[in-house]
Parts: structure tokens; C-alpha cells; sequence
């Protein structure tokens, strides 16, 4: 499931800025052009490349009809976007159980907008976790010293230093069972952001498994720059193969619009 229903907020350049004069702060990041393509199919694209997968669920805000361009059997979309995006993943978990998802059944979430995630590190959570007594999720192992803050005289100041020897970030996907996962949730609220933290308040330890510093998620108007460049050295080596071409040769038509 992908949650695709935030409006990318934090994604807004500044107004009176270069960046400003050529966005379009009406359309959500996720449907904003990266390499070509709007952000979110780079997303779908990875998951196209995951053969088990039964298929995708894209959790899209009410009304929103920008992804009827693109179909494709590999997804299809409801309208249960909610205020947040817990609330969305619940509306999501909700139209899977009424299409037949059992409780026992796996379920991986993705952000709409980390559309740098490749068909290779979904099979290694798939195989890490699918054995797994709770299930898991990608992270990555912080590399930067890490800082607490204060305000102090003139701005933000360090008020200490952390020990990050046991520290992670969060990405996605997460991968839970459909029942534990939905009980969970429903019971932390719309406040819960990420899977894992909802499976934690319920006392369990989620699996961490490493991603990548490339599996960030597009937050912030610098990050569609990065974003861009990975996928652009990418496409001139091996990962033309995101939806079933093998590597080299030209990949098939996506729904009306050609991808990659
Ligand atoms: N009510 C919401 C909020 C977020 N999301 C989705 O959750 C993912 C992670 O959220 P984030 O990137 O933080 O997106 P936004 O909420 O869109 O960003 P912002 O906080 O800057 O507005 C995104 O794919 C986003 O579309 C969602 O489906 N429904
Ligand atoms: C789920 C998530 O991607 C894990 O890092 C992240 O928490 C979602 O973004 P938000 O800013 O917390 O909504």
C-alpha cells in the first residue's frame, strides 16, 4: 500500500525564490516531475518489479483522479485519503480487508513521495521479515554525530550531544501482518507516524533493516534536485529493468504514458 494523500507542504520553495517562479505549490510533491515522470510512479515502478506482490493499493485523498492517467494492472487507487497519514494507511488497510486481505496476510507500506526505493531492497525486507514473528521495516543507521537543542541567546544551540551507537531513521517499507497491524493502529490513533511506531506501542520490536541513505523521502524543495540526479546516474547503468525489461533494453509502455 502506498499512502499517496499528504499535500507535501515542507515541499513549497519559499516564495520570491528562483525555485518558486517554475513550482506548482496547487499539485502535491508526489505528482510533482522527477527525471521526467511524476515522483509517485518512480515509487510504483520499484513495486511493479516485485513479482509476489499480489499488487498495489495507492491510498489517494478524496477526489483526486491524477493517477487515472497512468494505469496499470500492477495498482489501482482509493480515495481514503485522511487528515494524516495514519489515517490514510487505516482507510488503505480497510479497502484491502474488503477486497479479501486476510488477517494473517502481509501487508508492506511506502511512502508515495520515497520514490528512490528499488524493486531489490523490497525483496530483502520481504525476505528478512516474511518469517518474522512481528515484521519489519528498511531504516537507516544514522551516520552524522547527533545533537539535542535549546534555545539560547541568538538562535538554536546544542544543548548535548547524543550517543547514536543504537540509533536509526525510520523509512519505509513497513511490513506487518493485515490484523496486528490495523488493531495497532487503531489503537495509537492518527498520530502514529510511521508502522513500527504503532507495533512498539503495543510492545512489540519491529525487525530493522538496512535500506539506504537513497531511500530518503523527498521533504524539502532540495530534495527534488537529489532525487532527480540519483535516478539519472541510475538509468545510465542498472536499473532499467523496473518493470520486468531486463537490463538494457527499453521497458514497456506504462498505462498511457511510457516510462523509462
Ligand atoms: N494525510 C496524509 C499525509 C501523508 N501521506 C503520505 O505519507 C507519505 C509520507 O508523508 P510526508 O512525506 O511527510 O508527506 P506530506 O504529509 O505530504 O508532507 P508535509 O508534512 O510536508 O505536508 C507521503 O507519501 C504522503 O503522501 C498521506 O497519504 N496522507
Ligand atoms: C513513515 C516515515 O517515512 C518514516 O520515516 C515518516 O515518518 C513519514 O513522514 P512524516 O513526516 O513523519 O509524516
Amino acid at each position: 500500500m502506498v499512502p499517496c494523500a499528504g499535500m507535501g507542504l515542507r515541499a513549497v520553495p519559499p516564495a520570491a525564490t528562483p525555485a518558486a517562479a517554475s513550482a506548482d505549490p496547487a499539485l502535491p510533491k508526489q505528482y510533482h516531475p522527477v527525471a521526467g515522470h511524476p515522483m509517485v510512479m518512480h515509487t510504483l515502478a520499484a513495486f511493479a518489479g516485485v513479482s509476489r506482490l499480489l499488487g498495489t493499493l495507492v491510498a489517494v485523498a478524496p477526489g483526486d483522479h491524477f493517477l487515472n492517467a497512468y494505469a496499470h494492472p500492477t495498482f489501482f487507487t482509493v480515495e481514503c485519503g485522511g487528515p494524516t497519514r495514519a489515517d490514510t494507511v487505516l482507510g488503505g488497510l480497510r479497502a484491502l480487508v474488503a477486497r479479501g486481505a486476510l488477517p494473517d496476510d502481509w501487508v508492506l507500506v511506502h511512502d508515495a513521495a520515497r520514490c528512490l526505493v528499488t524493486s531489490r531492497q523490497i525483496d530483502t525486507l520481504i525476505d528478512t521479515c516474511q518469517h518474522d514473528a512481528v515484521g519489519g521495516l528498511l531504516a537507516h543507521k544514522l551516520a552524522d554525530t547527533l545533537k539535542t537543542s535549546i534555545d539560547g541567546p541568538g538562535g538554536v544551540r546544542v544543548a548535548s550531544t547524543v550517543d547514536r551507537s543504537d540509533k536509526w531513521l525510520a523509512q519505509t517499507p513497513q511490513m506487518f501482518r493485515m490484523a496486528p497491524l490495523r488493531a495497532a493502529i487503531e489503537h495509537v490513533g492518527s498520530g502514529a507516524t510511521d508502522e513500527a511506531s504503532a507495533m512498539e506501542a503495543m510492545g512489540l520490536h519491529p525487525r530493522l533493516v538496512p535500506g539506504g541513505a537513497q531511500n530518503f523521502k523527498v521533504t524539502y524543495p532540495d530534495d527534488f534536485a537529489l532525487a532527480a540526479a540519483v535516478l539519472a546516474q541510475r538509468a545510465h547503468g542498472a536499473t532499467l529493468d523496473r518493470f520486468g525489461g531486463a537490463r538494457g533494453q527499453v521497458a514497456p509502455a506504462y498505462g498511457k504514458k511510457t516510462m523509462f
